[in-house]
């Protein structure tokens, strides 16, 4: 694990403690039953691509993050979600990670309420108890990032999505995660363009990886993607989708800038 990752999954373990100490697993399991019927992220995906065949869009709704610190000022979950839907995105992806990433819990839920996308919880699991806490939140899709997840960790946070029938994106870097994603069996798989050592994103990550991708699952181009010729090159490299932050939510119309990101 790369330092960043080190000291994220360090915080994360110590705030999943203190949730855990006020919920026990079988109350936050109760919580998830209970919450509103998962949304099929991976079905909406394959929908957007059969409907335009081009890449299908995850829009992330992202206040800040450690390399950028604040992208967006004027900051509001539901406006933006409803930007992103009328612009054409097929799911949203929502950062709820306070220290780095100034996101919030509530947000996933404001923002899933003001539209009909499924919505990926944007956070780093560390343990089991976050899958149910995630659909406790209205989640969709939750982040299964292998840089920080030994195998067996990640087998069993894939159980516990499937288990509360939502999907799971398992987030690659490189050619030994690739073949790590390959062997769990996922059927959505992304590709980071971002370095967690540099922060520095190279669209030729997904290029390389993109045929080691395993041949079932649905692969997202995610991170660095600015302009349409940006979503070009990963469609000719097999990306079926493109999870996209930065690009989008410094434009003041969102919902202009996402259909132009999306237009041929
Ligand atoms: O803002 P960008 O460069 O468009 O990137 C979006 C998304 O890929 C990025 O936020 C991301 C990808 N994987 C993550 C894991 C944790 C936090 C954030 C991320």
């Amino acid at each position: 694990m790369t330092d960043v990752l080190e000291r994220i999954a360090a915080y994360k373990r110590e705030d999943v403690a203190a949730r855990k100490a006020a919920r026990s697993q079988d109350a936050i399991e109760a919580l998830a039953l209970a919450a509103s019927a998962p949304r099929g992220f991976r079905d909406a995906l394959d929908r957007k691509v059969e409907e335009t065949g081009r890449p299908a869009l995850i829009a992330e709704i992202k206040k800040a993050s450690p390399s950028k610190g604040l992208i967006r000022a004027d900051f509001d979950p539901p406006a933006l979600a409803r930007a992103y839907e009328a612009g054409g995105a097929a799911c949203l992806s929502v950062l709820t990670d306070g220290p780095s990433f100034q996101g919030d819990d509530a947000f996933l839920a404001q923002a899933r309420a003001a539209v009909s996308l499924p919505c990926l919880r944007k956070d780093f699991l560390v343990d089991p108890w976050q899958v149910a806490e995630s659909r406790a939140l209205g989640a969709d899709c939750i982040l299964i990032i292998l840089a920080m997840v030994d195998d067996a960790l990640a087998a069993e946070l894939l159980a516990e999505a499937e288990r509360f029938g939502m999907d799971a994106l398992i987030e690659t870097h490189d050619e030994i995660e690739m073949a790590r994603a390959c062997a769990l069996g996922g059927d959505l798989v992304g590709v980071n363009n971002r370095s967690l050592r540099t922060f520095e994103v190279d669209l030729e990550t997904t290029e390389r990886l993109s045929m080691l991708s395993p041949v079932k699952a649905l692969l997202v181009a995610e991170s660095g993607i600015f302009t349409p010729e940006d979503v070009q090159r990963v469609s000719a490299a097999h990306a079926q989708a493109v999870l996209v932050g930065e690009s989008l939510m410094r434009q003041a119309d969102v919902e202009a800038a996402t259909r132009s990101l999306l237009a041929a």
